[in-house]
């Protein structure tokens, strides 16, 4: 890419992560109005109580040394410890980081767990780096940002591009610098480093249950039902492979590089044997869409589940699904959201739809505190109970104040937080 293709790409990016910010505190504000809260509540709610950037030296192999910027927003930490993902990504910036964290506490509050909101991430692309890099990398960030981070103040966890062999790193690094084995720092580890059951497939599950429960709203039968998926990474693929054994048809899925349609169904299993460590798949193939074209084929039910502001007011007029559910953070813009929900659209929100993965997060937490392991029975189980309670009230929500599934479920997370802010004596 030349140069000033990459600064166009680069203010774009700012501006889209832009526009996440403002729809983000538009909602929470609208959210809180409805609730009757006073304005000071939403001036506490609109940034992030903390917001950490830091500059991470890294080797590189070839012996040069490279600065990476990272970032740690932590939003509100009035319910409990902040908590959430660290992403891996060229586009990560400041503003979207900021984002992402607000949607961390709604997200909290909806599952109703004891935790506000935080989010990292690093500017990089882990694509184009080796193992050992990486794993600088990992261990820099973790250096940067330990003294805000720790297992009762805020705990970091999988996001884009990154995964349990980088929790690992994560958890060694801040074992080490704080002489006690920490498994409760970081969530989403293998298994043999204190990881739970079931984290990593889900978010996928959360996903699958909102699914289930919004196809049942609008008599829709998930056995033969055409279903598209735009990422093949974490969410993606564990979702293709769920509702492929449903009896689902997944006639499109896609990646980074362009997507896969097939209207009598792609057989899941073979992509995702061939499918690389970053969700890539598409790249073999040689009759490919683009993601543009993947948005808006034909289907039942659409699940955004790579990245923000993919369904706008550019192409929502050509979005055909009667179900859209969220498995991405901010993939539908408030524009967008408004006229979904005129055409009578079911859209199962972000917040509420890929609150799985944070809810099997607690449930690793709760494990690596009290230092006995459940079976995965167990955490399926709760995830189940936990996700089903959490739509109905979020369907509730709407149905009783005929607001749209994104307000009702920001309606739903802001409560406790706005409650233990309260009592705290902040606001
Ligand atoms: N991993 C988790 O536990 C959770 C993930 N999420 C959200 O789900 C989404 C996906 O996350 P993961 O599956 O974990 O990430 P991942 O890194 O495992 O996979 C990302 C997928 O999206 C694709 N992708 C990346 N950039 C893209 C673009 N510009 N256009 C189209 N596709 C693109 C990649 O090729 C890959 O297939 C993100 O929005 C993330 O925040 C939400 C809750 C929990
Ligand atoms: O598992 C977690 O703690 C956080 C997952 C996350 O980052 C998200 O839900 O966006």
């Amino acid at each position: 890419m030349k140069e000033s293709e990459k600064a166009e790409t680069k203010e774009n990016n700012q501006k889209s992560s832009q526009n996440v910010l403002e729809s983000t505190q538009t909602v929470v504000h609208k959210a809180l109005g409805k609730l009757g809260y006073p304005e000071e509540v939403y001036e506490l709610m609109k940034e992030p109580l903390r917001m950490m950037t830091v500059r991470i030296p890294v080797r590189m192999d070839n012996g040069s040394i490279k600065i990476f910027t990272g970032y740690r927003a932590q939003h509100n930490d009035a319910v409990g410890p902040t908590k959430g993902g660290v992403r891996f990504h060229p586009d990560v910036s400041e503003t979207e980081v900021k984002a992402l964290s607000i949607w961390m506490s709604l997200k909290a509050g909806i599952v109703d767990l004891p935790y506000g909101g935080g989010k990292g991430g690093i500017v990089c692309d882990p694509r184009e780096m080796s193992f050992p890099e990486i794993e600088r990398l990992s261990r820099g960030y973790v250096r940067a940002i330990s003294q805000i981070v720790g297992p009762t103040k805020d705990i970091p966890a999988p996001d884009v591009f990154t995964n349990s062999q980088i929790m690992a790193w994560m958890m060694d690094e801040y074992s080490r610098m704080k002489e006690f084995d920490s498994p409760g720092f970081i969530t989403g580890k293998p298994l043999v480093l204190g990881g739970s059951h079931g984290r990593e497939s889900a978010t996928a599950k959360g996903v699958t249950i909102c699914i289930r429960e919004a196809a049942k709203k609008k008599g829709i039968n998930l056995e033969g039902a055409r279903i598209v998926i735009q990422g093949f990474g974490n969410a993606g693929s564990f979702l293709a492979k769920f509702m492929y054994d449903a009896g689902a048809k997944v006639v499109g899925i896609s990646d980074v590089y362009g997507g896969l349609h097939d209207p009598e169904g792609l057989d899941i299993d073979y992509l995702l044997d061939r499918r690389d460590s970053f969700g890539t798949v598409s790249k073999l193939f040689k009759d490919t869409i683009s993601n543009e074209e993947l948005l808006e084929l034909d289907c039942d039910i659409l699940v955004p589940a790579a990245i923000e502001n993919q369904i706008t007011e550019q192409n929502v007029d050509r979005i055909k699904a009667n179900i859209i559910v969220e498995a991405a953070n901010g993939p539908t813009t408030i524009e967008a959201t408004k006229q979904l929900s005129e055409r009578g659209v079911l859209l199962v929100p972000d917040v509420l739809a890929s609150a799985g993965g944070v809810t099997v997060s607690y449930f690793e937490w709760v494990q690596n505190n009290q230092g006995f392991y459940w079976e995965e029975e167990e955490v399926e189980k709760r995830l189940e109970k936990v996700m089903v309670t959490a739509f109905d009230n979020v369907y509730r929500v709407s149905s009783t104040r005929k607001v749209d599934m994104r307000l009702a479920a920001y309606m739903v997370g802001v409560r406790k937080m706005a409650e233990a802010s309260r009592f705290r004596g902040w606001i």
